[in-house]
């Protein structure tokens, strides 16, 4: 629906989470004049980018009573964007070397200079005051027409507020998902998620298997290949003949998916390979968990698709009290998160009308259709890709009156993907594309959201 004249109607607006997404959500509904409290159990902004050494108790992460620790960042992690197509709108992730000279000025900076992004990001845009640290939200649930919150603080203290709209940013990268072995509970060895790697020294002159080979698989298999004996790749899918050294390392095979693992340690691959083992490390993805949200089992997680909810935010029969932002994944992430936000602030506030809830219900249903007709599997809903990212982030534009995403950033993140795919060794320091560097400096100069473009930046 359009933007429509009606008055602005502020609101009293809880957001959890104070990362990319809750602090652009934060923003958002401020601009639109609502009053915002952003609940965040961690003590600092950031979320997701906040690194720590210190990983869970239960490599696995399958004990729901272990002390979470909310971080699956590792130590070597670079981005796997370039920069200038991951900031905010208004503003650019460009390099900050004036601020600070531990800051990294490369096209994909280290998790440290994210993080140093967003604390600017919360500084500029005077964010931190609306945030109340060290406070977890242990229930969400109606009352009457409103929203009860129950949150937790540092001393074990509850409290119980009620507000107008909650709006979940609690981040999707925090519980894992675990690849299912034949045999497994007989082998021996170690296993861990991706989310407890932080660095390769535990693995020295060990045989490791990683299962999964995007983003987090490829790096992490690099970064044991230092210091372990062998590293073994599984990976879903590739045909089950493949065996294949990979450059880059003299100690790094790729694999098809495991066939078993025994209980003499070994670990046989669909391509008839085996080899001894000492430890397994699940790259494997995260699933959606709010265990905070009480909808009396209308919103539902299954398979890794949360619904029902009209365009991966807003659950038809409740909205637009409660909604969601960063669902969607395969996108431009902080676009989508300052979109989704502009979204759900302007509906809140009358300024955009949500169609009926029949009319939001038919939309959802249509979308799971069209996803069983393309046989996609269930946990493939809130991916969106190269083409469906640019038309979702098009349509929310649309609806609030903000121009399209500019095609600089999406051919950046079409490109970027493509060389993560082809050239997982090297993406991140060797490209062709400097005219897409060049266009979206232009824009930024041109918007003045920068005074000059820096050199350094050019490949
Ligand atoms: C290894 C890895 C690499 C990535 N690399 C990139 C990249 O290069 N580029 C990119 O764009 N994206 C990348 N991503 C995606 C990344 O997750 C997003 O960019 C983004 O930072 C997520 O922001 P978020 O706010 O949705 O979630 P988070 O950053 O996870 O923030 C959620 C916040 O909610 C808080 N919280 C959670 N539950 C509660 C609760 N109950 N009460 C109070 N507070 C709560 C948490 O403490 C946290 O601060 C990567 C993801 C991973 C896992």
């Amino acid at each position: 629906m359009a933007p429509s004249c009606s008055p602005i109607n502020p609101l009293h607006v809880a957001v959890i989470g104070a990362g990319a997404a809750g602090l652009v959500a934060a923003r958002e509904l401020r601009r639109e004049s609502h009053s915002v409290v952003v609940f965040e159990r961690n003590t600092e902004v950031g979320g997701l980018w906040v690194y720590t050494p210190q990983s869970e108790p239960d490599p696995l992460s399958l004990d729901p009573n272990r002390t979470v620790v909310h971080s699956s960042v590792y130590d070597s992690l670079r981005t796997n964007l370039p920069r200038e197509c991951m900031g905010y709108s208004d503003f650019p992730f460009v390099p900050r070397p004036e601020h600070d000279e531990s800051r990294d000025p490369r096209r994909y900076p280290t998790h440290r200079e994210v993080l140093a992004y967003l604390r600017d990001f919360a500084r500029e845009f005077k964010l931190v005051e609306m945030v109340r640290f060290g406070t977890e939200v242990v229930l969400v649930e109606q009352d009457g027409r409103k929203w009860k919150i129950r949150s937790r603080n540092s001393d074990g203290v509850s409290r119980d507020e009620i507000f107008d709209s909650v709006v979940v940013c609690n981040g999707h990268y925090t519980e894992p998902r675990v690849a299912q072995i034949p045999g497994i509970d007989l082998w021996p060895g170690k296993q861990l998620h991706s989310h407890n790697y932080r660095v390769p020294d535990p693995f020295k002159d060990q045989v490791v298997v990683v299962i999964g080979n995007f983003a987090s698989g490829s790096d992490i298999s690099k970064d044991l290949t230092g210091v372990a004996k062998e590293v073994h790749i599984a990976a879903r899918s590739k045909p089950s003949e493949t065996y294949e050294k990979l450059p880059g390392a003299d100690n790094l095979w790729l694999h098809p998916m495991i066939e078993t693992a025994c209980k003499d340690g070994s670990i046989v691959f669909k391509n008839g390979k085996v080899v001894q083992a000492d430890t397994i490390v699940h790259c494997t993805g995260y699933i959606y968990h709010f265990p905070f949200l009480n909808t009396n089992g209308y919103i539902t997680v299954d398979d890794n698709c949360v619904g029902p909810l009209y365009k991966h935010v807003f659950p038809p029969a409740l909205a637009p009290g409660l909604s969601f932002i960063g669902l969607p994944w395969m996108t431009l992430l902080f676009t989508l998160f300052e979109l989704q936000s502009k979204w759900v602030a302007a509906v809140l506030s009358g300024r955009v009308t949500l169609p009926s809830e029949d009319k939001m219900m038919e939309d959802t249903s249509a979308l799971y259709a069209k996803r069983d007709a393309n046989g996609f599997p269930k946990r493939y809903t809130h991916r969106l890709g190269v083409v469906g990212q640019a038309e979702y982030l098009n349509w929310i534009a649309d609806q609030i009156g903000e121009p399209p995403v500019e095609q600089w950033r999406n051919k950046e993140l079409e490109d970027g993907y493509v060389r993560l795919a082809t050239q997982s060794d090297t993406f991140r320091d060797k490209w062709d594309d400097d005219h897409l560097i060049a266009e979206a400096y232009e824009d930024f100069l041109r918007q003045k959201l920068i005074s000059a473009i820096p050199s350094q930046i050019f490949g």
